[in-house]
């Protein structure tokens, strides 16, 4: 994989986000993280709210049509605006299956890629990944110890093909794909912090604490 630090700038026209709903939430007791309420908003009305300030449809990606059915009334919420579903094709594969269908879904050559439990995903954010993904494969956030963000990225449609191939050796980690790619572009954190001093915009919710914690600080803000 070729690391590419100047990217060339190709304006993306129409923008696609794929939110990953289809998890089982495990950790948290089964529950259906993206539907979880604090402050009378449940966690995937707050990020689509924030999404769509950057992107022109949304892509909700379950498990199946059961799933589908919990999500529909929310939509209500958001009469004007795009928003389809896709549907696993694989039993729990986790989230490369997800990515797959959502890929295939979207009518955008590139879209951003998140897990459904983010509840402050930056808008901002998003749209500086968008512009450094123009004209490249990906745009993936990367921090300083060299981890990645592969839940909080964009990628063009170039990865579904890299899925497959994953998936026939038996591969399902989300980064095994992104890493077949030519030209993913890096963006380090110290640039997100410029935007996000508290990097809020990855947080997610897997426990039952972290919900706690979420809870917790958002209260203190509102005193503070
Ligand atoms: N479409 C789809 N999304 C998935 C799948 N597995 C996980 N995801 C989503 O990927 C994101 C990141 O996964 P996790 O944070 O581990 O969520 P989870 O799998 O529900 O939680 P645990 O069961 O506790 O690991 C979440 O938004 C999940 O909903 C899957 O098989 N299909
Ligand atoms: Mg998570």
């Amino acid at each position: 994989m070729a690391e590419k630090t100047e990217p060339e700038k190709r304006q993306i026209k129409f923008r696609s986000a794929v939110v990953l709903a289809g998890g089982r939430g495990r950790r948290m007791g089964m529950v259906e993280k993206a539907l979880l309420e604090f402050e009378g908003k449940t966690i995937i009305e707050r990020l689509l709210e924030s999404l769509f300030k950057v992107v022109d449809e949304v892509i909700l990606s379950v498990r199946d049509k059961n799933q589908e059915k919990k999500f529909k009334p929310m939509l209500e919420k958001f009469p004007a605006r795009e928003i389809r579903f896709c549907f696993d094709t694989l039993e729990d594969a986790g989230p490369l299956d997800g990515i797959r269908a959502g890929l295939l879904e979207s009518k955008s050559e590139y879209s951003f890629i998140c897990a459904g439990d983010m509840p402050f995903v930056n808008f901002r954010v998003v749209d500086l990944l968008f512009k450094k993904a123009g004209g490249n494969d990906a745009a993936l956030p990367r921090w300083e110890d060299r981890k990645f963000e592969p839940l909080h990225a964009v990628y063009s449609k170039k990865l579904v093909p890299e899925i497959e191939k994953a998936f026939e050796k038996g591969r399902c980690s989300v980064l095994t794909p992104v890493f077949e790619m030519q030209d993913v572009i890096f963006v380090d954190i110290s640039e997100i912090r410029e935007i996000d001093p508290e990097l809020r915009t990855f947080a997610n919710i897997n426990t039952v604490e972290d919900m706690e914690n979420m809870i917790g600080s958002a209260v203190k803000k509102e005193k503070g």
